[in-house]
């Protein structure tokens, strides 16, 4: 399998009419991995989703899928690519399960029908018309057909919005299993544990930009402070507790008794807060470390609620 990046983007722009949807966007996707694209709405994911997919032509920048233009070479990749779009893109008369077989058909290698749809909870809906499913029913037909002519490369576009949980962690099983079969993925959500669950690789997007990326792990250790929080006797000598520590950390007694670190909360500083205890004969009643979730990353960067 190539070493090169399964989806390599630069300076992508995308307007509609005086609308900049997209505005030089970078981004690499590597092969084999899950990547995640949260933003806002209006961010411009599915713009860029789509870019990738074929559907949508630049207005500048180049797009690579699997080695090429994501545009001009839209028909040879269509076969290696999978997708999931938010709107089903399903003629609404077709039977759910045999519209599966017919598009297994079509691919010389397929996942087999009846497991894919054992495991996505359609074993009821076999001869029923894509317009008379659920929501639910409809998101996981779509999924399925994404992914039943084993593609090298599946975009997902919020792939669990409205899902029941067991639906979504059936959902979630699948993207895991097409990873460790060495399939890229690339998927929306606006669900931040999603997002920490099943990435490898988190794209944040805000304003047709792509503002950060990284591991879920990088994402959280950058930028947002984390927090230490112990409780013990009221009104500790917090001049002396600072001295011990970093110089950008800060400590407060919230209410008596309460005490709040703020800092780079890595290890080092927890076994000096400990042993600053135990010099002072405090025994902390609880002692708590709280890491930055992406959510909260999120909201630094973009200043917006991930949710709609
Ligand atoms: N076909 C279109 N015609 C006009 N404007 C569009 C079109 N498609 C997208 N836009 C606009 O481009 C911007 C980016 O839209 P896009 O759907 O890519 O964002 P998104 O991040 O996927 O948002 P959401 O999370 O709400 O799905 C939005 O302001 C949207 O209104």
């Amino acid at each position: 399998m190539s070493n090169d990046p399964a989806v390599e983007i630069r300076g992508l722009v995308k307007r509609y009419g005086t609308k900049t949807a997209v505005d030089g966007l970078d981004l690499t996707v590597p092969r084999a991995r899950v990547t995640a694209v949260l933003g806002p709405n209006g961010a411009g994911k599915t713009t860029t989703v789509e870019t990738c997919e074929g559907y949508v032509r630049p207005d500048a920048g180049t797009v690579r899928v699997l080695g090429l233009d994501a545009a001009a070479d839209a028909e040879a990749l269509r076969p290696r690519i999978g997708v999931m779009l938010q709107s089903g893109g399903v003629y609404s008369g077709a039977r759910a399960v045999e519209m599966l077989r017919h598009v297994a058909r079509l691919h010389a290698h397929p996942l087999d029908v009846d497991t894919l749809v054992e495991r996505l909870g359609l074993g009821g809906c076999g001869r029923t018309p894509y317009r008379r499913l659920s929501g639910g029913q409809q998101q996981r037909l779509a999924l399925a057909l994404a992914v039943v002519g084993r593609p090298e490369l599946v975009f997902l576009d919020e792939p669990t919005a409205g899902l029941d949980p067991q639906a979504r962690r059936a959902t979630w099983d699948l993207v895991r299993e097409l990873r460790s079969d060495g399939v890229t993925v690339v998927l929306t959500t606006h669900h931040m544990d999603e997002a920490e669950q099943l990435s490898d690789e988190v794209a944040i997007m805000d304003a047709g930009r792509v503002i950060a990326h990284g591991s879920p792990e990088e994402l959280c250790r950058g930028g947002a402070e984390n927090t230490l929080r112990f409780t013990g006797r009221p009104s500790l000598d917090l001049a002396s507790l600072l001295k011990a520590l970093p110089d950008g950390t800060q400590a407060a007694e919230l209410t008596p008794g309460a005490y709040r670190v703020t800092g780079e909360v890595d290890p080092q500083l927890l076994a000096t807060v400990a042993s600053w205890c135990a010099q002072h004969g405090v025994l902390p009643s609880s002692l708590s470390v709280e890491r930055h979730t992406l959510e909260d990353v999120f909201l630094e960067l973009t200043g917006k609620e991930l949710r709609a």
